[in-house]
């Protein structure tokens, strides 16, 4: 009997990457390779779950889906925790968010109210398709410009910018012109945030260096005391014309399942001691803008730049778009089913190129285990997706980029050949806007492949695959040449 309670809470700990006081494992983790490759490397001496500290915190470092899925699903809620760091408490004030909130009665019915308002306005709705639709035309027909004027186009502007509206429409149900001030401020201090919550903050593991002077920090409250001008602007306008009878957006769902909370309509016994505050609310905004236009505009570029490096993908894709769909008319959502291989490349593209490599770190919210080693109270556990999507033993050469792996034998159907394939997560911290992104991702690729064939300008060479890693995993920048498919001329290309 003692020997099964000791295995059930795990008998040893993972191996340890050396550690010295105060600094941690910092000496052993100094490398040319992004932190994913690293913790990747790492398992060929320390196998593949093992442990490091980070300034004072225990980290786990988890490489293999069996531990991953025994973390999000088996073990959900102990895993469910968030740590605090210096860094996204500025971002969340104090975690009032979603994906930087603890696990709390407060957290469940937020995480509810933002799900039950995102499927509203989510899958299948025909409000978000129009919604992206139509930044899908503005999208294209600037890209159209440019190539009738011969010009290369750097496509990740645009599609931040597309990315962008969607989200606006999605939360305030408006969308802006190229060039509106307010518009352009928002771009501007989205990538402000970006840039400084990327940066390998120091001041995250030894929050005691916010004393001294911090250049970073101090863009990092620049940029989020803008977003919060504006978040709190379109929060009172919202406010000021509410109709329990009309839902024009997410922030018009939020703020009526605020109300029926307060007002005690809901028998939800979370809601009961949640007490959600404005706060909450405007975070929700702040997350969905943080979480969902750099995911998805980052995916949209490797796309494009795989679609380059392999044109035979590229024509594939066209030819299921002229046999499924043709010529008179653009893709719709319904079409999805009927356009596997374009699937089929997405589901490679985030397979090969994760944006979110490391996931967002968990906590262990009591004494547990993972496997056979047993795991403390307020252990940080890291997911290496990089080394799921690229483990050797699941994928063959996983370096490859080969859409057809998730095709079936006939390669008509759709599959997931591995259980190490987990883009979005899975779980109760399971990404919130995978319904959102798989839809902008299939109508802005779809949409852009039916009109154009892309490539580099002659003479350029072909992109690097390597990536940049930040706060997600970025390809570098470089300029694509548009070339518009047959029937596709000019004025055409406007239709919808
Ligand atoms: C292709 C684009 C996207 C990818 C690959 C992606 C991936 C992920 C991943 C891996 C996580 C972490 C799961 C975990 O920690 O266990 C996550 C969390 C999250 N994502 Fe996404 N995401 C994408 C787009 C979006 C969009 C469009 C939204 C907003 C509508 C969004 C909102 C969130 C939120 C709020 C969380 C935190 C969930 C929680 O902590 O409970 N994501 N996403």
């Amino acid at each position: 009997w003692q020997l099964k309670v000791k295995s059930s809470f795990g008998s040893q700990e993972p191996p340890h990457v050396p550690a010295l006081p105060l600094i941690g494992s910092l000496l052993s983790l100094r490398s040319q390779h992004p932190p994913h490759v690293l913790l990747k490397e790492l398992q060929k001496k320390y196998g593949q779950t093992y442990s490091l500290m980070m300034g004072s915190h225990r980290v786990v470092i988890i490489n293999q889906h069996v531990h991953a899925r025994e973390i999000l699903l088996k073990k959900g809620k102990i895993f469910a925790g968030r740590p605090r760091t210096v860094t996204t408490d500025i971002l969340t004030r104090d975690g009032k968010d979603i994906a930087f909130g603890d696990y709390s009665p407060a957290w469940r019915f937020h995480r509810k109210i933002v799900h039950g308002a995102l499927c509203m306005f989510g899958e299948g709705s025909a409000t978000i398709e129009r919604m992206i639709c139509a930044e899908a035309q503005s999208l294209c027909s600037t890209v159209s410009e440019a190539a009738a004027l011969g010009l290369a186009l750097d496509l990740a502007p645009e599609l931040t910018r597309a990315v962008t509206n969607v989200v606006c429409s999605l939360c305030f149900n408006s969308s802006y012109a190229r060039g509106d001030p307010e518009f352009e401020g928002m771009l501007r201090y989205s990538q402000g945030i970006v840039d400084t919550v990327a940066k390998d903050s120091l001041v995250d593991i030894f929050p005691w260096l916010q004393i001294f002077p911090n250049a970073d920090l101090r863009l990092l409250k620049h940029c989020v005391s803008v977003r919060d001008k504006l978040l709190q602007k379109k929060y009172d306008e919202h406010k000021a014309d509410y109709s329990d009878n009309v839902q024009r957006d997410l922030l018009d769902a939020l703020l009526r399942a605020k109300r029926s909370a307060e007002n005690n309509n809901t028998a939800d016994v979370d809601a009961a001691t949640a007490g959600l505050s404005d706060d909450h609310l405007l975070m929700t905004v702040g997350d969905i803008f943080g979480a969902g236009v750099e995911t998805t505009t980052t995916v949209l570029k490797w796309a494009v730049t795989y679609l380059i490096h392999h044109p035979d993908v590229q024509r594939r894709i066209q030819d299921e778009l002229d046999s499924k769909i043709g010529a008179d008319r653009s893709p719709r959502l319904r079409d999805r089913g009927s356009l596997p291989y374009l699937e089929a490349t997405i589901r490679e593209v985030l397979r090969i190129r994760p944006v979110a490599p490391l996931f967002i770190p968990h906590v262990a919210l009591s004494d547990t285990s993972i496997g056979d080693f047993k795991v403390k109270k307020g252990t940080r556990v890291i997911i290496n997706l990089w080394s799921l999507h690229h483990d050797e033993k699941e994928w063959s050469h996983p370096e490859h980029f080969d859409p057809g792996r998730f095709l079936d034998s006939e390669g008509t159907g759709l599959t997931v050949p591995s259980s190490s394939y987990l883009p979005f997560g899975t779980g109760i911290r399971v990404c919130l806007g995978e319904a959102l992104a798989k839809m902008e991702l299939f109508l802005f690729l779809s949409w852009i492949l039916q009109r154009f064939t892309l490539s580099v300008p002659p003479g350029h060479p072909l992109p690097s695959l390597e990536g940049k890693f930040g706060v997600v995993l970025q390809p570098v920048k470089y300029k694509v040449k548009a070339t518009p498919r047959p029937g596709w001329e000019r004025a055409k290309s406007q239709m919808c």
